[in-house]
């Protein structure tokens, strides 16, 4: 046989021998455990990948668990995933097992993004984790710091107005006001200052978020080590995280330099960038921080707060403008509450009883991660009378069991009104509803990213009404959902804003 011959005869025997190889691997991994939850039968190398070709994660683990129940056990790729859709099983992931449980996978494509995982929402559980998130809570996202940043929100809000009102009677992208007066709340709050690399931040936060979903081929075949070099070699990936490190380094280098300025009698800054340089300069933490950790911080403040608030806010009006009834019903009341100011402000906020409804059945119908975040088991573990091994991955599907019918009555149906005299919350107690996740690892930004959807809604329903471009009516909005770890419309929602004009 001629030498060209013989290659591609060579490269298909070992393409087998490799993948007889990675087979028995996973079956011997899988075939650990024998008292596994059930599961769709799986194929030899991709395990149940086929089944997610072409479909949006949290749907098709939805229709899997009607048919294998609420505990089920997939895989995809090489790696094993337990998925839970039942509120029980919830409480005994995030509550009853939320330490052995309380590890996240680190996923190959999140390693470089975070610094070798030095944010919060990567860090193995431990005490470094522990110290970051008790900084933030303590510097940006507890009540008593959000409530201080109430004149950054009603001063953005002012400009939001302002934008959408000088564009008054055209077509605009609300998706794109928003994201972008989101990100400027959340950067003048951590960082004191319209952050000038907003514009390039925009435009990496989706694709960063994509990444920390753990489902790039290097993730789901961690054994094969050519898949990560592969994925780190990406012009695209290098870029991303060139880009990022760029702008972080900045952010920080003006933050030194502002700190080197002589203050005389003059208070100083006390953002978050400024209080974890502090921390570092003054070596008084347990585990000292370095550049590095402080930059991986300020990352996850910009992904963590950057989209999944502005996506409530658009799903939260395309649900309102499908459904005029609520949408008039919202209005009339923020109208009637702030008819006398004239504008919005946040003392009066409170008083908005059913926008506060509108937000819970929003975050029930549309949770922006309906995953949550995948946890990984530290230890064998015991989940409704299962034995899940160390080392696999959870995945809590909040999407399912905020529509679960034995949950929610009429679960397919918008309708803030069922939660009038209901005592449930978001705030991690009750499993039917965790669009915030719950226990050890649970969103630390609720308080933050509430006042900001609140505020953004009540402005917007206060000084507009609102119409669907080329004469749509409510039937023509396309609802479809796209899934990259955060669900999003597929279509940006475009809107004709038409000014309303209180009568003195
Ligand atoms: C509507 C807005 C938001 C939603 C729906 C949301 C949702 C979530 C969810 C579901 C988790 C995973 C919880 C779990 O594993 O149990 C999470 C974690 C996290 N979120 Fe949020 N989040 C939002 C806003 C924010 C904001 C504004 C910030 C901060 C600036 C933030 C920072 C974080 C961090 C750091 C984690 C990781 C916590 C950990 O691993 O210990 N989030 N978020």
């Amino acid at each position: 046989m001629e030498n060209q011959d013989l290659f591609p005869f060579l490269l298909t025997f070992l393409f087998i021998v490799i993948a007889y190889m990675l087979w028995r691997k996973s079956r011997s991994s899988s075939d650990n455990s024998s008292n596994l939850p059930p599961g769709p039968w799986k194929f030899p190398l991709i395990g149940n990948l086929n089944l997610f070709v072409g479909t949006v994660a949290h749907h098709r683990f939805s229709d899997l668990a009607k048919k294998f129940g609420p505990i089920m056990h997939l895989q995809l790729g090489q790696v094993p995933y337990i998925v839970i859709s039942s509120p029980e099983a919830a409480r005994e992931v995030m509550k009853v097992n939320d330490l052995s449980l309380a590890d996240r996978p680190q996923f190959h494509s999140a390693k470089f993004i975070t610094y070798n995982f030095k944010d919060i929402a990567f860090s193995s559980y431990g005490d470094y984790w522990r110290q970051l998130k008790k900084i933030c809570m303590l510097e940006l996202l507890s009540q008593r710091r959000v409530q201080s940043f109430r004149s950054i929100r009603e001063e953005e809000m002012r400009n939001v107005v302002g934008d959408i009102t000088s564009k008054a009677g055209s077509v605009i992208n609300l998706r794109e006001i928003l994201f972008s007066s989101g990100l400027a709340i959340m950067s003048r709050a951590a960082f004191g200052g319209i952050c000038k690399h907003r514009e390039e931040f925009k435009h990496l936060i989706p694709e960063i978020v994509t990444a920390f979903g753990g489902l790039s081929v290097a993730d789901l075949f961690p054994s094969i080590k050519l898949f990560q070099m592969i994925l780190e070699m990406r012009p695209k990936f290098k870029k991303m995280h060139q880009k990022l490190d760029e702008i972080l380094e900045n952010i920080i280098m003006e933050h030194r330099a502002e700190k080197a300025i002589e203050r005389t009698g003059e208070a100083e800054p006390d953002d978050l960038v400024y209080v974890l340089l502090n921390l570092q300069d003054n070596g008084e933490l347990e585990l000292p921080l370095t550049t590095t950790n402080i930059k991986a911080i300020i990352l996850d403040v910009f992904t963590g707060g950057g989209e999944s608030s502005s996506t409530i806010i658009e799903w939260a009006m395309s649900e309102m403008l499908k459904n005029p009834r609520i949408m008039e019903k919202a209005q009339a009341e923020v109208r009637h509450v702030f008819a006398s100011k004239g504008y919005v402000e946040e003392a009066g906020i409170h008083e908005l009883k059913y926008l506060s409804l509108v937000m819970k059945e929003t975050l029930r119908f549309h949770p922006s991660l309906p995953l949550l975040v995948p946890r990984e088991s530290r230890e064998p573990v015991k989940i409704s009378g299962y034995e899940i091994p160390a080392k696999y991955r959870v995945i809590v599907n909040a999407w399912a069991i905020g529509r679960d019918p034995q949950c929610w009555p009429e679960a397919e149906t918008f309708c803030p009104e069922r939660f009038l005299d209901c005592a449930i919350d978001y705030k991690g107690l009750n499993f039917e509803f965790t669009p915030f996740g719950s226990g050890r690892r649970m969103c630390p930004g609720i308080s933050f990213s509430m006042a900001t959807i609140e505020i953004t809604l009540a402005n917007l329903l206060f000084h507009f009404d609102w119409k669907l471009p080329g004469g749509k009516t409510p039937e023509d909005l396309d609802m479809t959902e796209v899934f990259s770890n955060v669900a999003r419309r597929k279509d940006e929602l475009c809107l004709v804003p038409i000014p309303y004009h209180p009568t003195p």
